[in-house]
This record gives C-alpha cells, structure tokens and sequence, in this order.
C-alpha cells in the first residue's frame, strides 16, 4: 500500500482526472461513501446526534457527501458549514448543491454565536471533522484556528475524514493545533504523516478506504513509500518444503556478546532458530563461552581471542568465511573497548549478507567508507540513538526526519536501513521505503533490538529477496509484541525473551 505526501496525493487526483479522465464529483462522490460505509458500524444508535464540520476545500466537500448520505440512511445529523457559503467552490460546491436540492438544510457558522454554536455541538456524539484535509498551508487561520481546540476540548468521539484537520500530511516535526481524532479514516493512500511522531498520536485509530483511484495514477506518481502489511507478510514469508534439510535454510554466523553482556548473545541465536534458520554459529569471546553456552543447546560456538573482556579477533579465516556461511549478523553485546577492527575484516572479506547492530554500528563508524565496496548486501538495524551517532546528528534531528535521513544515508551507503522505532522504517538501497505497522511500547526494552537481529538474520538467508525479508521480521517482531499484549501482558512487563518464546505463535498465523 503506497503512502504520499499531501503534494503526491494532489499531483494523483490530477493524474486520475486530467489523463484517465475520471470526474473529480465522482471521487468525492466514492470518497464520502467509502468513509460512512467504514464508519458505520462506529455508530451505535440511530438517535444519537452526529455533527458534521464542513471547510472551505474538497475536505469539506466530502463532508457533503457524508451529511447526504447519512441523512439519507435515518441519521441525525447537523451540517454545519464554516465559511461564508459563497466561498465554498469547484466540486465542493457542487455536492453542496447537490445535498441543498436534497432538501436538507445547512447550518452557517456565520449565523450562530460562537457559544450557540459549541453549545449545539455539545449536545452530539459523535463530530465529523472535514474542515481541512491536504490542501492546508501554513498556520491554522481563524475561524478554524479557534474551532479546532475547541472540538478537542468537547471530548466527543471524533472521526477525521482523511487526516485529522490542521496536520500538515508530509514528514512533520512540530504540531501546533490540530483536531485529535479518535478515528481517521484516510482517502486512498495512508498520509505520510501518519507514520511521524507526534503527528501519529492525533490520528486515533487509522482506516483507509478505497475511492476508485486507478492503481496507474498511484504508481504514476508515487512509488517509493510503503505501508507494509499483513497480505505483504503472507505473500512473502518463505515456505519449507517438505524434501529440505538444515542446509537449505541457511547457516548463520552471529557474533555477539562479551564478559559483560552474556544476555545477547542468546536472545540472537535463539531468536534467529525460532525464524527458521538451518545451522547456527555463534561466535563469542572465549571469556563468555561457558556461560552462554549454559544457556543455548541449538547452536555451535566459535571461540574469539579476548581483550578486555570482549571480542579481539575473530580469527575466521578466508575459507572459513568463503565457504562455511551464507550470512553473518555481528553487534549485539559485543562491547566498544577494542578497536573492532575484526569488522573491517569481515566487511572486505566476506561476499554474502552482514547485518550489523548494536555496538557493530558504533566500530562501524570507523570504517563506514568500505560500505560502497562491499561485495555482498550489507543491514544496519540502528535505533534513533545509534543513528545519530552514525551520521553525526542530534537523536532530536534524526526523530523529527526519519524518513529523508534513512533514504538519504541508505542511498549514499548503498545499504538496507532499518531504523527501529514506533512504525519502524526499512529504506533499501536505491531509496524505496517500507514502513512497518506492527509493535507497540513493549518493545522499548533491552534486548528487543537483539532478538530483531536474529530474525533479520534468518529471513535473510532464506529469502532472495532481501527487503521482503527484512520487513517481515520486522513486522513479526511487533506481532509478537502484539500478541503479547493483546493477551495480557502489561507493556510494562513483556521481556526480550517473551517475543522469542511466543514466536510459534506468531508464525501459525501466517
Ligand atoms: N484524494 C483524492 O483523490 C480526493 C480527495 N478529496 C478530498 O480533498 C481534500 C483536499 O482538498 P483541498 O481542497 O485541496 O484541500 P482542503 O480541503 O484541505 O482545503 C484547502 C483550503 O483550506 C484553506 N486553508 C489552507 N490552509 C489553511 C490554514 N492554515 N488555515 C485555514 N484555512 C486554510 C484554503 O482556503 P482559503 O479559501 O481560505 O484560501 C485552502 O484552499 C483531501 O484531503 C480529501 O479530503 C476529494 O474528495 C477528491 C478525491
Ligand atoms: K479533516
């Protein structure tokens, strides 16, 4: 499902009208039907009051259409118009025209006292809120500047059509005034700014629903940001076949722990076996050896020289690292007192896929610029925090532009970016994005990040494909936490090793 800018959506209604030749009346007409037939089974009883906000734009055209079709199933439904209705034009004024001839009536904010007005909308359940969609520049102006706090102050059930009135729809950083939804339900294409925070929290539940636009029109324009869901899961998890054996599902190297963090390692390896992974190695420093050992039975151990407690060298020879895997995840607990030096090594010298996290990303730094010559695909999984620190920029720039940083640094890396956080974003090589649905508060915890490794690492080797397979662990992993939580576990309480043991779980679903 492709998601767009405010300025994309535009630039695809005028493809769908101007070269395919589809009437702006009849998308507004499929617009406003799309979101009561989505909305309905919100509505409870046909006695309770529904107020519908009306702006200037197509916004408050399709809140017409609603009005109209509403009325015309029994509802009751106060249309209130905020502007002077001789600013209402084009479509807009149209389905006014259209809705007047229907014999039902308006209500002209500009004929009401500001308190009579707030005191008609108190006596509703439900506020429908099409002031402002995609077309808002700017600062909120009055009358809307005063209306939308408001609303927000009423506390009514109050659903959006197509983005909750005063966001911008792009990637936005601050949000000065905006109408909080309880539910948005969105035209078409997901709005990029459902997936930026603070943006995110005043969409309330998201829908979106389809109003007829060709999928040419979409492609046309915007074809670079996705929404990656459930049917992308199932459409692209690997499936066993029944003749494979061990070899045929990958054999994974991990390096990871150190005296201190024993924890990681395990969390890594278990999770990268719960995901299907054929053979698994993991190599840590000798010093760590009996501990985590104790702790996993499924996997192999390849002893690493010690220096202060952590990995010194690898000591993997050519032909080990030519011959014996087919992906290597190094990071998770691995410490930052040595020079990593080893990691150049397995950058230069091993072909196949690395996926680096943790404290790889901090001795990655050291050695970013033998990025663009690798010879096999290379996955950083940062958090805001690691990122930053990777492009030397402040953890508040990197939130409040995820989106361009990530394509940015993954086009000039020429890597997979997976920069985790609330809707994690999985940005390849030449720039497309994919945007993860799942996961929850639960997962901000140590030792979620490693378990994601492991599943990255897994899919990987099994997968031709590398960003279906980055994107389905990822989406996995928030299941997991979804699962989880929906199935009462406090978000407080849910631990690393909870996702890996609820992990067949998940999976059954798919
Ligand atoms: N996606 C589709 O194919 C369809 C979407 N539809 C709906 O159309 C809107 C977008 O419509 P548009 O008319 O472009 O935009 P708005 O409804 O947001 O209104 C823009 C007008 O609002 C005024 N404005 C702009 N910024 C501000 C501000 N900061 N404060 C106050 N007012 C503002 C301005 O009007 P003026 O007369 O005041 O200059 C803008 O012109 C989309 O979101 C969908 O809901 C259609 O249904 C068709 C299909
Ligand atoms: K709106």
């Amino acid at each position: 499902m492709n998601v767009v800018t405010g300025e994309e959506m535009h630039q695809i209604d005028r493809y769908a009208i101007e070269e395919i030749g589809l009437k702006e009346e009849l998308l507004m007409e499929n617009a406003g039907l799309a979101f009561v037939n989505c909305i309905l089974p919100l509505l409870e009883k046909k006695t309770d009051r529904v107020a519908v906000l009306i702006g200037v734009g197509n916004n408050g055209g399709d809140g017409f259409v609603i009005s109209r079709s509403l009325l015309e199933k029994g509802y009751q439904v106060d249309v209130w118009l905020i502007p002077p209705l001789e600013k209402v034009k084009g479509t807009a004024k149209y389905h006014m025209e259209v809705f007047a001839k229907c014999g039902y009536q308006i209500l002209n904010f500009e004929n009401f006292t500001y308190e009579h007005f707030l005191e008609k909308l108190t006596s509703c359940t439900y506020l429908i809120d099409a002031l402002l969609g995609t077309g808002i520049r700017g600062s909120l102006r009055s009358p809307y500047k005063e209306i939308i706090p408001a609303v927000n102050k009423l506390d009514r059930t109050v659903i959006s059509v197509d983005l909750p009135s005063g966001l911008p729809s792009s990637e936005v950083c601050e949000v000065e005034e905006a109408i909080k939804a309880t539910y948005t339900v969105t035209l078409q294409c997901p709005k990029l700014s459902a997936f930026t925070y603070p943006a995110r929290e005043y969409y309330g539940e998201l829908s979106v629903v389809d109003i007829g636009i060709p999928r040419l029109a979409i492609n046309e324009i915007s074809n670079e940001r996705f929404l990656w869901t459930e049917k992308d899961v199932k459409r692209t998890l690997p499936v066993r076949k029944p003749s494979s054996h061990k070899g045929s599902h990958g054999k994974a190297l991990i390096i990871a722990g150190s005296k201190t963090m024993t924890g990681a390692p395990v969390l890594t390896t278990k999770a990268c076996h719960r995901l299907g992974a054929g053979l698994v190695t993991l190599a840590i420093p000798d010093v760590a050896h009996e501990v985590v050992a104790s702790q996993i039975i499924e996997a192999t151990f390849h002893l690493c020289s010690s220096k202060n407690g952590e990995i010194n060298d690898t000591h993997l020879s050519d032909k080990q690292l030519k011959d014996r895997y087919d992906a290597i995840a190094v990071g998770p607990g691995i410490g930052r007192n040595n020079t990593g030096s080893f990691l150049k090594t397995l950058l230069t010298d091993f072909q196949k896929p690395i996926i680096i996290d943790a404290d790889g990303l901090y001795y990655l730094k050291r050695y970013i610029s033998t990025l663009r010559t690798r010879g096999g695909a290379t996955i950083l999984t940062p958090h805001s925090g690691e990122f930053a620190f990777l492009i030397n920029e402040s953890i508040k720039t990197v939130e409040e532009n995820r989106f361009s940083l990530s394509k940015q640094f993954a086009m000039q890396h020429g890597v997979y970016l997976l920069l985790k956080g609330p809707n994690t974003i999985v940005t390849t090589p030449t720039g497309n994005q994919f945007i993860n649905p799942t996961g929850n508060s639960a997962l901000a915890k140590g030792g979620s990040g490693d378990v994601l490794t492991g599943m990255v690492l897994a899919l990987v080797m099994q997968q031709q494909d590398l960003q279906p397979a980055i994107s389905n662990a990822a989406f996995l992993h928030g299941k997991a936490a979804d699962i989880l939580t929906s199935h009462g576990f406090s978000p407080l309480s849910v631990l690393a090793s909870d996702l890996v043991e609820i992990m067949p779980q998940v999976l059954d679903r798919f």
